[in-house]
């Protein structure tokens, strides 16, 4: 066993997401997954990943316009994957313990940003109609570079134009943020990008709404 704290990591969160909805850790997963996640992404074939669409859309040529990564979805059934999934559903008890959120959800993929592939600005869940909650990003490109582009680009809640912060899709960064309120982008990647994008979400029959199917 690695000793690895991530106790550390989940209380900061917690502190984040109730002083703003949005945390930004780096370093924020056990070094030992990070290499299986890797292990695993040089094992999948590219084939493997399909394109990715926008909810219901199936407009190809304008969902291209919009996005340009394809996906992965992680499974309980990989060991590898696994270790990942079981440190979101730590994170999912500890903040339903420490903020009462009533998560009870995760689903996640492996996303890869070939060069060039980039994610206009969007929100993850419609304003109170959705059970995606939580938001979380987690990076695995190991020395990413300001020159290689792709970053995170996370826009203020009550101004949409308006910009909060821009992340760098560096390897063992966590963002997490709430669904319906952060509008965000990724930028053209010049470079291979690897990320895990997940949600939270709550019961399907508590929320006024449920996302269309994936
Ligand atoms: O990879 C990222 O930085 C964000 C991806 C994203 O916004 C999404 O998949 O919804
Ligand atoms: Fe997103």
């Amino acid at each position: 066993m690695s000793n690895f704290d991530s106790q550390t990591v989940f209380a900061q969160i917690a502190d984040d997401l109730r002083a703003t909805g949005l945390s930004i850790i780096e370093n924020a997963i056990d070094p030992k997954l990070i290499q299986d996640l890797n292990t695993r992404i040089d094992m999948l074939a590219e084939e493997k990943f399909q394109t990715a669409g926008i909810g219901r859309q199936t407009d190809h040529e304008k969902n291209a316009k919009i996005r340009r990564d394809k996906i992965l979805w992680l499974d309980r059934s990989n060991d590898l994957e696994l270790g990942y999934i079981q440190a979101m559903d730590d994170l999912k008890d500890y903040l339903n313990r420490r903020l009462f959120m009533g998560l009870f959800s995760y689903e996640s993929h492996f996303a890869h940003y070939q060069q060039g592939a980039f994610y206009k600005k969007h929100l993850d869940a419609f304003k109170g109609r959705a059970n995606r909650v939580l938001t979380t990003v987690f990076y695995l490109n190991d020395d990413w570079q300001a020159h290689n582009g792709g970053e995170l680009v996370i826009y203020d809640p009550n101004d949409h134009d308006k910009e909060l912060c821009r992340v760098l899709p560096n390897q063992g960064t966590l963002v997490t943020f709430l669904s319906d309120e952060f509008p965000h982008e990724v930028l053209p990647a010049h470079e291979s990008r690897y990320s895990i994008a997940g949600w939270f979400r709550i019961n399907a029959s508590t929320a006024g709404h449920i996302d269309p199917p994936r």
